[in-house]
């Protein structure tokens, strides 16, 4: 598949009462677009674009302030995942040189938000929220679309989600992109290629584009934003999981050939969902000889890791 397919989630996310036609049928479309580019735009995905704008809104706010006083909130994860990171901070591909990116992450129960922007952790919170009944109806598609038994089984297994005594790697994450001045080293790039680690991610992006994704044959496919949809992509996790049925997509955000665009930043706020710090990762189908099991917590662990620079 060399091109995002869009899926309609209207058949879950309407008024109706969802049949098991609807979940079939869903969970299909899911599959074809995961099992091939393991990216697709979801279209009525039930959040409120209210929400959305808001979210987009106050990190804004906050990544426009003075970087003197973003660093009173900057990440350290020898304590906690929760914080700010600063350009170059972290490096999501190990040929990295510099990666022009900040973004601000929440995760677990140990939260802390940034005085200097009072609006912005309640806004990223309320669209987390908003979020959690859509992770909660893709985790079942998922297995549905496996022929798992357990329909139930990635929701079972993912309970950090909704109950903060279960310590889990879930991150909701809202990223700036700064604008590029005259003068960038060589090899800089905004995000570099790499694969998100959990199970799913969901993507929300601005209009500016510059989202890459690596396709089956090898290509680099803009994920070229389309107005009122969210991107969902497979992680590493899924792709144990599903023995290979779900590759973790590589993906990248290039820094722009067009002087306009530059010089506008790029905002992103994704949402990477991960299973409870304790759960074995290993293939329920596909191919299982090429997948160890793992603990989520340490895949994860050691893949952070390696990401971060100080
Ligand atoms: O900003 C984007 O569009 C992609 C971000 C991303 O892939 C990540 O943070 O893992
Ligand atoms: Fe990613």
């Amino acid at each position: 598949m060399e091109y995002i397919p869009v899926v309609d989630l209207s058949k879950l996310t309407g008024s109706n009462k969802i049949s098991e036609a609807d979940w079939v049928s869903t969970a299909e479309e899911i599959y074809r677009a995961l099992s091939g580019i393991g990216f697709a735009y979801l279209l009525n995905h039930g959040i409120s674009k209210e929400i959305i704008d808001k979210a987009f809104f106050s990190s804004r706010k906050f990544f426009e302030l003075p970087e003197n006083v973003k660093d009173k909130s900057l990440k350290d994860i020898s304590k906690s995942y929760n914080g700010y990171a600063k350009p170059g901070q972290e490096l999501l591909n190990a040929g990295s040189t510099f990666e022009i990116r900040e973004s601000y992450d929440f995760c677990g129960n140990l939260r802390y938000y940034p005085e200097a922007c009072d609006e912005f952790g309640p806004a990223l919170m309320a669209l987390e929220e908003a979020s959690k009944p859509l992770v909660k109806d893709l985790l079942r598609a998922l297995a549905i679309s496996l022929t798992l038994d357990d329909r139930d089984y990635f929701v079972t297994r993912s309970k950090g989600l909704n109950d903060i005594n279960i310590e889990s790697l879930s991150t909701f994450r809202t990223l700036y992109y700064p604008s590029i001045g005259d003068t960038i080293s060589p090899g800089t790039v905004r995000c570099a290629d790499h694969t998100d680690y959990g199970i799913l991610t969901l993507l929300f992006q601005d209009d500016m584009g510059g989202l890459e994704v690596k396709s089956v044959s090898g290509k680099w496919v803009p994920a070229n934003p389309i107005p009122g949809t969210i991107l969902l992509n497979t992680g590493d996790l899924l792709e144990f999981w599903s023995g290979g049925k779900f590759p973790a997509t590589h993906h990248q955000v290039m820094i722009p050939e067009a002087e306009i665009k530059r010089r506008t930043p790029r905002q992103s706020i994704v949402y990477f969902v991960h299973p409870d710090d304790h759960v074995c990762v290993s293939p329920l189908t596909g191919n299982s000889a090429e997948y160890a099991t793992v603990t989520a917590k340490e895949h994860a662990k050691q893949k952070l890791a390696s990401s971060y620079k100080y």
